[in-house]
């Protein structure tokens, strides 16, 4: 059986799923599912926690840590959620609060351990009953919150609805621009499209006839006024960001005004509301990565034991044949050799002037002031590395496939690792992703991008004819008897190719 739900409960769904993932567990748990629906600070079940006077926090930290109990399927989580639906309001729903209410209950040990949480399962399923108390009947009638108080003028509504499309429309118009021509970047391009047809769609839901009558420009006083500041911009990417703002600023508009039409318009556009802070981050963000790498072509990822001469002179030769980045790939160490180490690299690449990544490890990171952190599929997520590391250092993320190039854009990644592009000595693989990603990845994004795994000297041409202007390497600067040299050839391959 599959059901339809919301955006937001398969956002949920995707979050608990990708949680059980990283943590590598064989099922997703309980704590899975409710830490995915309270994902979101502005949605439905965080803020009816809030409202209850639960510390919502606290119980994300306990669940973190909390015993690992196995979650039933999807569907069965769905259906368990229907039916507190029609218990509760006497039709069938499928909204992340009823997800989350099907979650608490769904298990005794479970409850109980919220209990002892301080989470009050009988209080949440009560509120939700008096919330959906005030909207009875069907799916079709909003609830309390999208419920008009009063009988409102509709023509006013209506000229607030036009004018925040419009203004919605002209910033994404803005952003399409911005990513296209100064970003040059067919993902974050497409992701703007995709965005604009969300909300020409969610705009069918409102009755056409409302908008036209309504359109009167000549009567909108705000046409005139301008502030001297809306004509002072710096730089392209400031006008990105007030384009955001504004953006962000419309939609909430839209969201507010459009529940005295239509509720489904008005969760629509909050979905898109946050789908453009998303993208926000991505499109913003993601320009450290293109300001701190824009010089860089070469990258070289190390490890002590691959190393034939010390790691510090083989990082002072590949740094004078031209790499600009290297990153410490330690998968043995203990922990304390590992810091003692990290601390020598931070020194010999402050010395090389380049920079300096850790590998899988933000706190490393972050405790010898490394310029970031690279994240594999399977590492903690950019997100909670975030957490870590704070907003400046970059942070790198393993793609072997253009869903995972576009996740790690959305992610906010400064940087992409592409591969394996050949075999590998360093690593192996049960598939090679092979040039045929690197191209396809290359044409993707402008993000800067690392083509790895296998490249050598005497392939590397293979690389830049398919897209490919930067490269990392590992073996063959490492177990080189002259890195100077290798790196040399491998950046003078690179040199001439267009930093995209
Ligand atoms: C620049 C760069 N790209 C990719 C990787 C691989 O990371 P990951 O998939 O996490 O594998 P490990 O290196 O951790 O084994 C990388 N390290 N660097
Ligand atoms: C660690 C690693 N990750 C890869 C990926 O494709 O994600 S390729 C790779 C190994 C890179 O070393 P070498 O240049 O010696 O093959
Ligand atoms: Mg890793």
């Amino acid at each position: 059986m599959s059901l339809e739900v919301s955006p937001a409960v398969e956002r949920a769904g995707s979050v608990a799923r990708g949680r059980a993932e990283r943590a590598g567990s064989p099922t997703v748990r309980l704590s899975d599912w409710l830490l995915g629906v309270l994902e979101e600070d502005e949605g439905r079940p965080f803020e009816l926690l809030v409202r209850l006077g639960f510390d919502v926090r606290a119980l994300q930290r306990q669940l973190e840590v909390s015993p690992p109990i196995p979650a039933p399927s999807t569907d069965a989580i769905y259906t368990a959620a229907k039916g507190h639906s029609i218990r509760l309001r006497g039709e069938p729903s499928l909204t992340t609060d009823l997800v989350m209410l099907a979650v608490m209950m769904v298990n005794d040990s479970f409850r109980a351990a919220l209990e002892r949480y301080g989470i009050r399962v009988g209080v949440v399923e009560h509120a939700l009953r008096s919330d959906m108390m005030a909207a009875p009947d069907t799916i079709e009638q909003p609830p309390a919150e999208f419920v008009a108080a009063e009988p409102v003028d509709q023509s006013d509504a209506a000229r607030i609805l036009d004018a925040n499309l419009n203004r919605a429309r002209e910033s994404l118009r803005v952003l399409d621009d911005y990513a296209r021509f100064s970003l040059n970047d067919a993902a974050l391009t497409e992701e703007l499209k995709r965005l604009r047809h969300r909300l020409a769609d969610a705009t069918e839901l409102l009755p056409p006839s409302l908008l036209l009558q309504s359109r009167n420009t000549l009567g909108d006083v705000g046409t005139t006024i301008s502030t001297a500041g809306e004509f002072q911009r710096a730089t392209p990417r400031q006008v990105a960001a007030v384009n955001f703002k504004r953006l962000q600023e419309s939609l909430r508009s839209l969201e507010e005004f459009g529940k005295l039409d239509d509720a489904r318009f008005a969760r629509e556009v909050e979905q898109i509301r946050y789908a453009a802070y998303t993208l926000e981050r991505a499109v913003l963000t993601g320009s450290a990565g293109r300001e701190r790498l824009a010089a860089a072509r070469l990258y070289v990822l190390l490890t002590g034991s691959q190393c034939v001469n010390t790691m510090d002179w083989t990082i002072a030769e590949a740094a004078a044949g031209g790499a600009s980045v290297f990153q410490l790939r330690e998968k043995q160490l203990p922990d304390r050799e590992l810091i003692a180490l990290a601390h020598q690299v931070r020194k010999w690449t402050h010395k090389a002037n380049a920079l300096f990544i850790v590998n899988d490890r933000p706190d490393i990171a972050r405790l010898v002031g490394a310029d970031g952190v690279h994240l594999g599929q399977d590492d903690l997520s950019p997100h909670d590395a975030r957490r870590i590391l704070g907003p400046d250092p970059l942070i790198g993320v393993s793609s072997h496939s253009l869903a995972q190039v576009r996740q790690a854009i959305l992610d906010s990644a400064d940087y992409l690792g592409v591969g394996p592009t050949f075999p590998s000595t360093t690593k192996g693989f049960d598939q090679l992703a092979g040039l045929e990603f690197v191209q396809a990845a290359f044409a993707a994004t402008t993000l800067p991008a690392f083509a790895l795994g296998g490249i050598r000297p005497e392939n590397i041409a293979e690389v830049v004819a398919a897209g490919g202007n930067r490269v990392a390497v590992s073996a063959v600067v490492a177990e080189a008897e002259e890195p100077q040299v290798v790196a040399r050839q491998l950046f003078g391959a690179l040199s001439d190719v267009s930093s995209g």
